[in-house]
């Protein structure tokens, strides 16, 4: 029998949330072998959650969800333009209740009302990486760690431009939340930031670290000649000096909106006194850092990973949405058992500006399944690439090559928060 998902509308009063959703967040915190929180700290933390949807799975008589899903609406970075989508975190299921088929009730039930939203595109980033392919998810974009001794680190512009001003936890929000907005839009596969992560993200008072407070965040802004926000920076601690004389810091966030601002970011990071190390772990993998220095070995470029998968709903939504480099008409034939992608579809880009992506009775081009046309989606896979590992069946000769050209992003997607 499939689980019955309930929905949770979370009322946050004063900072605080109501019970239901508190009890809610205590389930998944469980879930996730997250820190007991005390209940004023779990109220706390899931006012976090106002304007959000949460799922759940409960059995009688008990208060607590055996299962949790959240999602909320999010505007994604796409080449030429942004999209709506269903932005999905929080699933857990409680450990004595795995393998019954209650992840599959909370997230075919989350995606069935993005669907009915009119949302093209649902998204996610895992922690488990095989699990999501079999609900239609396609793996986008993918992160790397970058680490800097900075003392071996010189850089090939000489002198520092610009301004630079440490942010608190006042001035933060509104000063880094314009310079966010405009940063992502040079990255397909960028998306908007919550209200609510800001703070947190200074503070570190999150439901994963228990609300505890980390003392060992700072922030700076970078701003150019004329006083205008180009960036910012939001850095942690690692490891003090005191214990080695080479303090290790960590990067959790930076933004940047120009060569500019991003050079000098890093030159101040590169600058910090008593440091020995910045590392970044959910850089780009095609960060500029290493041309910006004489030499690039001081830099240690780790192993690209996962990060955001991509769900395509709404075939001729999500096509449409985006700008293509070159003319031409391809047809997809789009295999998707849940249905929402199913279909035979053309694109055609004959207008530069309003791309149509359309059904069809045409021969297609290319056949694929719906989580190949997730991961092409943003330009971050080759065609073909996914043609050699048979992933895309070229119908017609040459096609994965003209789609290669169609979906070449004008920069590497990249996303660099994990929710
Ligand atoms: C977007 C995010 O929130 S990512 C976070 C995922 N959550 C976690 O990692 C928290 C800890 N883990 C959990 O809470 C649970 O084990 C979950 C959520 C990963 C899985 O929940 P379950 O209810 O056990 O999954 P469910 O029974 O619905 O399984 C659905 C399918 O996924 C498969 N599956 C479930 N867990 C795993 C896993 N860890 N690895 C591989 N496959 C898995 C099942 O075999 C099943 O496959 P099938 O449809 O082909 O038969």
């Amino acid at each position: 029998m499939t689980p019955e998902v309930h929905r949770l509308v979370p009322h946050v009063t004063d900072g605080t949330a109501d019970a239901d959703t508190v009890t809610w967040a205590r389930a998944m915190q469980a879930a996730f072998l997250g820190p007991r929180m005390d209940a004023g700290d779990l109220a706390r933390a899931a006012a976090a959650y106002a304007g959000q949807r949460l799922r759940g799975v409960w059995e009688t008589a008990d208060p607590a969800p055996v299962a949790t899903l959240r999602s909320w609406d999010a505007r994604m970075t796409v080449p030429g333009g942004e999209l709506a989508v269903d932005a999905i975190s929080s699933i857990g299921v409680r450990s004595t209740h795995r393998r019954r088929g209650l992840l599959r009730a909370v997230l075919v039930d989350d995606l069935a009302e993005a669907v009915r939203a009119g949302t093209p595109v649902a998204a996610l980033t895992s922690t488990q990486g095989s699990l999501y392919e079999r609900f239609g998810f396609g793996l986008a974009t993918w992160t790397r760690s970058v680490s800097l001794e900075t003392r071996a680190a010189r850089f090939r512009a000489p002198d520092p431009t610009g301004r630079l001003r440490t942010l608190d936890v006042a001035t933060l929000p509104s000063a880094a939340a314009p310079v966010q907005d405009r940063a992502r839009r040079r990255h397909p596969g960028s998306m908007d930031r919550d209200a609510g992560s800001w703070t947190a993200l200074l503070t570190g008072e999150t439901g994963w670290t228990g609300m505890v407070p980390d003392r060992h965040r700072h922030a700076v802004l970078w701003s150019d000649a004329t006083g205008r926000p180009g960036g910012y920076a939001v850095y942690r601690v690692a490891r003090g000096w005191a214990e080695t004389g080479a303090a290790e810091v960590a990067v959790l966030d930076l933004q940047a909106t120009t060569p500019e601002s991003y050079r000098e970011l890093w030159r101040h990071l590169a600058s910090l006194d008593l440091v020995g190390t910045v590392s970044w772990s959910e850089a780009s993998v095609d960060e500029p850092l290493p041309w910006l220095l004489h030499d690039p070995r001081p830099l240690a470029l780790g192993a690209s990973r996962a990060m955001l998968w991509l769900r395509i709903l709404d075939v001729p939504a999500a096509l449409a949405a985006r700008r293509y480099p070159v003319i031409d008409r391809v047809v997809l034939r789009v295999h998707d058992p849940a249905g929402h992608a199913e279909g035979t579809w053309a694109l055609d880009t004959a207008d530069p500006v309003a791309p149509a992506a359309s059904p069809t009775r045409d021969e297609p081009d290319v056949a694929l399944d719906v989580p190949a046309l997730g991961s092409l989606y943003l330009g971050g896979v080759d065609p073909r690439v996914l043609a050699r590992a048979g992933r895309l069946e070229e119908r017609t000769p040459g096609a994965a090559g003209r789609l290669a050209r169609l979906f070449a992003a004008p920069s590497v997607p990249w996303n660099g928060i994990r929710f």
